[in-house]
């Protein structure tokens, strides 16, 4: 079978239990030796106001633990916008003989063709989707791509060109329901592996 890297990017602001979910399952089902989640340096299209340090140390607490699961600084080092496409053209020069598998959520995906070359993302790994509230409403663009591209979520499918969806339930977990929750000073227990943290720390609280 051809060796497979997985790439899991995302703001995590913060780090929440679908975010870890996400990424075991992705492992297991394509039965893959390593999963990197690549928190982002300075996001594409938003300004987070926890830095990117702090949202990469919470994601690290988080991974310890985790089998396979390995935090990616690199983004994060950049501390310049973070595109998909120069993400996944370094690791794949890093590792010319890995097939790219790389994750998104259903709500990025509906939004892919604002990404920075995303005709030609699609060209370098194998997606995965996760099914979100958003995927059911894909624009024309990107269902015709999905169409065209689709295959079973299986070790033996995996191919660069292809698109997969993740068969997992829908997941509520967010990072905004997060720090809506503790900017109303609420449990989070639930939502974060970090929960204690996030509430001790009082940054998504209102007087911040
Ligand atoms: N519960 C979830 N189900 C499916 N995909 C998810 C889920 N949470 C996050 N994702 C996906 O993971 C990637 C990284 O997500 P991100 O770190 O932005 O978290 P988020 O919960 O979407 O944050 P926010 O609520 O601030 O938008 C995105 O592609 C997103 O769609
Ligand atoms: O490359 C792009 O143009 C691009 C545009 C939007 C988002 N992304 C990436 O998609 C991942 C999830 O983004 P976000 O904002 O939903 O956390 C994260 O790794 C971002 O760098 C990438």
């Amino acid at each position: 079978m051809q060796q497979a890297l997985g790439i899991y990017g995302g703001t995590f602001n913060p780090v929440h239990f679908g975010h870890l979910a996400l990424a075991r399952a992705l492992r297991d089902r394509f039965a893959l030796s390593e999963v990197r989640l690549i928190p982002t340096g300075v996001p594409p299209h938003r300004t987070p106001d926890i830095s990117a340090a702090q949202r990469l140390e919470w994601l690290k607490l988080s991974l310890s633990g985790e089998q396979n699961l390995v935090a990616d600084d690199r983004e994060v080092r950049k501390g310049n916008v973070s595109f998909t496409f120069d993400t996944l053209t370094e690791l794949q020069q890093e590792q010319p003989h890995s097939l790219l598998v790389w994750l998104i959520g259903g709500d990025s995906f509906a939004h892919l063709p604002s990404w920075y070359r995303w005709q030609e993302l699609l060209e370098m790994g194998h997606l995965v989707v996760a099914n979100r509230p958003g995927f059911s409403k894909l624009p024309a663009e990107i269902a015709g791509e999905f169409a065209k591209r689709h295959a079973e979520a299986s070790p033996q499918t995996l191919a660069r060109g292809k698109i997969s969806v993740l068969p997992l339930p829908l997941m509520p977990a967010s990072s905004t329901l997060i720090r809506e929750k503790l900017a109303r000073g609420e449990d989070v227990s639930d939502l974060s592996p970090i929960a204690a943290i996030l509430q001790q720390s009082g940054l998504y609280s209102k007087n911040t």
